[in-house]
């Protein structure tokens, strides 16, 4: 086990390029099973998620290549070995693995997903729309059991626009036999991604991006190479983390259409922001003092709730009162205990932090609960005087590719060390 020292107060200056897309790798990896002939994906990033999928689909027989950021699997000897338990549950995205194996094989055992604790995760609406493909979906011991003769075409109406449930639902459309409709289909720049990767295998998707996506089935899918989009979430942490720390930082790998709502909230606060497409980078210049602003996450293209933590943070900074309010998930507030702990004048009620700034955040030893709470809790000890220690690094490198090398390459001072066997002690009895 291990923690991240940072000593505060640094400003970041220089590029930082972002890595590709957490979000979209978690499924570009399981949709890999439903090809016949090897896959190449390029740009993955070097996270912990990434690491695992691939070694799930070892587990159920793939020959599996991934060196560096490229990913090359050969699908063709995979069996529907069943996956209950182990290492599913260290991520929240091994649910893709039941679209893409019910779609190849008509059948999967998965093990519930883990991932962020942020309240209540269902999965209904991916249960949903397998069934209503044809498959016959039970939960035993704590494993989704799914089984279909054949899966059919269907139009599923999606109670809930969810990104996991779309793209889940794609995974398994793409071989049923006929015309599948998603209404009220989620819309994120990884669902499109995803739909790119099985196009070029050979599927064939319209609407992907819109919130009615239609799949007609194809008998088989076949190999090809894809290159992943940028992780739009990094690129925001980053963008947070300069607006937060002062120096000019040009963020590069991004497609700024992406970011437009973290870019419009920035510019309302008084951050400076240009936009270069030409070259793939938005270049960030804090202004002098910032502003307070109301934040309110919502579906894609609103505000996205994976940066609602880091924004968190960076307004404690900002003079006046801020509300954040987080729409899609009830409990994602845990970073504001810790937060406090570090002089953050927060409060929390109902589904909204209230925010007052600005304070000078104080360098704490504090815990990462969940993935973004570890990224507001290294912007705050960026900010903070003194040193802060972060635990909990096992979600931070869920989601930040080489977050330590990047954070030096801008002029941050931090580090990763061992914990002592007394400080493992301290947590276990915490
Ligand atoms: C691996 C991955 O891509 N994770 C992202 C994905 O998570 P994930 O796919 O889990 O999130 P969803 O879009 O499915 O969830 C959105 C909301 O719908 C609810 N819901 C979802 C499914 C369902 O069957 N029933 C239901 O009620 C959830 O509880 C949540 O309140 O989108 C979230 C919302 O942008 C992001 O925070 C996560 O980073
Ligand atoms: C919530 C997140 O991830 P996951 O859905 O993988 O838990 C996230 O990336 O912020």
């Amino acid at each position: 086990m291990e923690k991240l020292k940072i000593l505060g107060g640094n400003q970041l200056n220089g590029t930082v390029r972002v890595s590709g897309a957490k979000n979209s790798a978690v499924a570009l990896i399981p949709a890999t099973i439903l090809a016949d002939s090897p896959v190449t994906i390029e740009g993955l990033p070097q996270i912990s998620d990434v690491e695992i999928l691939s070694s799930l689909l070892e587990e159920i027989g793939g020959s599996v290549s991934l060196e560096g950021e490229d990913l090359t699997v050969d699908p063709s000897k995979m069996i529907a070995m069943p996956l209950p338990s182990g290492k599913v549950k260290k991520l929240r995205a091994s649910y893709y693995l039941m679209g893409a194996m019910l779609g190849r094989f008509k059948k999967a055992v998965v093990g519930l997903p883990g991932g962020c604790h942020l309240g209540p995760r269902p999965i209904d609406q991916h249960i949903k729309g397998f069934e209503a493909l044809g498959a016959e979906v039970t939960n035993e011991q704590g494993a989704i059991y799914l089984r279909a003769e054949e899966l059919r075409g269907a139009r599923i109406y999606l109670d809930v626009v969810s990104v996991g449930a779309t793209i889940n639902i794609m995974l398994a459309a793409v071989k049923a036999k006929g015309r599948t409709i998603i209404e009220n289909a989620a819309k994120e720049p990884e669902i499109i991604d995803v739909a790119t990767l099985l196009s070029s295998m050979g599927a064939k998707i319209k609407g992907a991006g819109t919130d009615v996506i239609r799949i007609d089935g194809v008998e088989s899918l076949h190999g090809c190479k894809h290159t992943i989009i940028p992780d739009r979430i990094e690129a925001g942490t980053y963008m947070i983390m300069a607006a937060a720390a002062g120096g000019e930082m040009i963020i590069d790998n991004v497609i700024p259409t992406h970011l437009e709502p973290l870019i419009a909230k920035l510019r309302e606060m008084g951050v400076r922001i240009d936009i270069n497409n030409d070259q793939d980078q938005v270049l960030v210049v804090p202004g002098e003092k910032l502003k307070a602003v109301d934040v309110k996450t919502l579906v894609h293209p609103g505000f996205p709730t994976d940066l609602q933590q880091p924004m968190t943070t960076l307004l404690t900074k900002a003079q006046g009162t801020s509300i954040v309010t987080d729409t899609i998930y009830s409990a994602r507030f845990k970073h504001v205990d810790e937060l406090r702990r570090m002089n953050g004048q927060i409060k929390v009620e109902g589904r909204s932090a209230i925010i007052n700034g600005p304070v000078q955040l104080q360098g704490a030893k504090v815990r990462a609960s969940d993935l973004r709470a570890g990224a507001a809790l290294v912007i705050a000890g960026l900010l903070a005087d003194g040193l802060t220690e972060v635990t909990g690094l096992e979600h931070i490198d869920r989601g930040y590719s080489h977050l330590e090398e990047k954070l030096e390459g801008l002029g941050a001072t931090i580090w990763r060390e061992k914990l002592t066997q007394e400080e493992i002690e301290q947590m276990q009895n915490s």
